[in-house]
C-alpha cells in the first residue's frame, strides 16, 4: 500500500464537500483532521464535527506558538489546521482527510507532493442556491458562496479528481473509486 495519504476535499462552497467527506471518511476509516476557526457555530452546527470553534485570543495564541501549518482569513474569520494533528495519523500509518479552500489545498500539495490527493467537488451555482435555501442557510452566507463561485471553480483544473455532486450516491461512488485508485 502506498501512502499514507492526505485526502484534500476542496471545491466550490456549498457543493457538498463536508457531506461527502464525512460519509467517505467514516466508510473507509480515514481520520478527519478538523480545522480550527474563530467563526461562531451556526444554528444547529455541532461542535467538533466540522470545526473546532475557538475564540480569537486562543487562535492568536496558537498562531504565535507556531501550531498551524497554515492559516486563512475567510469572510473576516480565521481558519487553520494544526500541524501536529495532521502529521499524527500519517506518522502512525493512517490516511487523513481535510476540507479546505484552494489556497490550503495548494499549500498542502506543495508541502507533501504525491502524498496529497485533491478531490474537487462542485455543482452549478443555481443548485448551490437551491440546496442552501432549502436548508435555511443564512442569506449572507449564500450570497458569499455565490460570489466566490467563479473564482473557486477554476481550481478544478489543478486537482487530481473532479466530481460534480449531482446525486449524492453517484458522487460517493465516484469518490470511493478515486480514493481506492491510490490505495
Ligand atoms: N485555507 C483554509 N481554508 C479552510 C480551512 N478550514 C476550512 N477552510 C475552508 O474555508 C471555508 C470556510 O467557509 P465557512 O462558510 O465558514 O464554512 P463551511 O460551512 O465549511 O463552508 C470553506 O471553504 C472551508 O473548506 C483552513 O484551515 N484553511
Ligand atoms: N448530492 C446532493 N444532493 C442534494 N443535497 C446535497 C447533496 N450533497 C450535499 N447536499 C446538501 O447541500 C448542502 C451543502 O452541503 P455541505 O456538505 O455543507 O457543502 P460544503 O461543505 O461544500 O459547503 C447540505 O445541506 C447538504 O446536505
Amino acid at each position: 500500500m502506498a501512502g499514507p495519504f492526505i485526502f484534500v476535499f476542496t471545491g466550490t462552497s456549498g457543493s457538498g464537500r463536508k457531506t461527502i467527506a464525512h460519509r467517505i471518511g467514516s466508510e473507509l476509516g480515514i481520520d478527519h483532521v478538523l480545522s480550527y476557526t474563530t467563526r461562531p457555530p451556526r444554528a444547529l452546527e455541532p461542535p467538533d464535527l466540522d470545526y473546532h470553534f475557538i475564540g480569537k485570543e486562543t487562535f492568536d495564541a496558537m498562531e504565535r506558538r507556531g501550531e498551524f501549518i497554515q492559516t486563512a482569513v475567510i469572510g473576516r474569520e480565521r481558519y487553520g489546521i494544526r500541524t501536529k494533528e495532521l502529521l499524527q495519523p500519517l506518522e502512525e500509518g493512517r490516511h487523513a482527510y481535510v476540507i479546505v479552500d484552494s489556497e490550503a489545498a495548494s499549500l498542502l500539495k506543495k508541502l507533501y507532493g504525491d502524498r496529497v490527493v485533491r478531490l474537487f467537488i462542485y455543482v452549478d451555482k443555481r443548485t448551490v442556491k437551491e440546496r442552501l435555501e432549502t436548508k435555511a442557510m443564512p442569506v449572507d452566507v449564500i450570497d458569499r458562496y455565490l460570489g466566490l463561485y467563479t473564482e473557486e471553480v477554476v481550481y478544478r483544473k489543478q486537482c487530481e479528481h473532479v466530481i460534480e455532486n449531482v446525486t449524492l450516491n453517484r458522487s460517493l461512488e465516484q469518490i470511493r473509486t478515486a480514493i481506492q485508485s491510490h490505495l
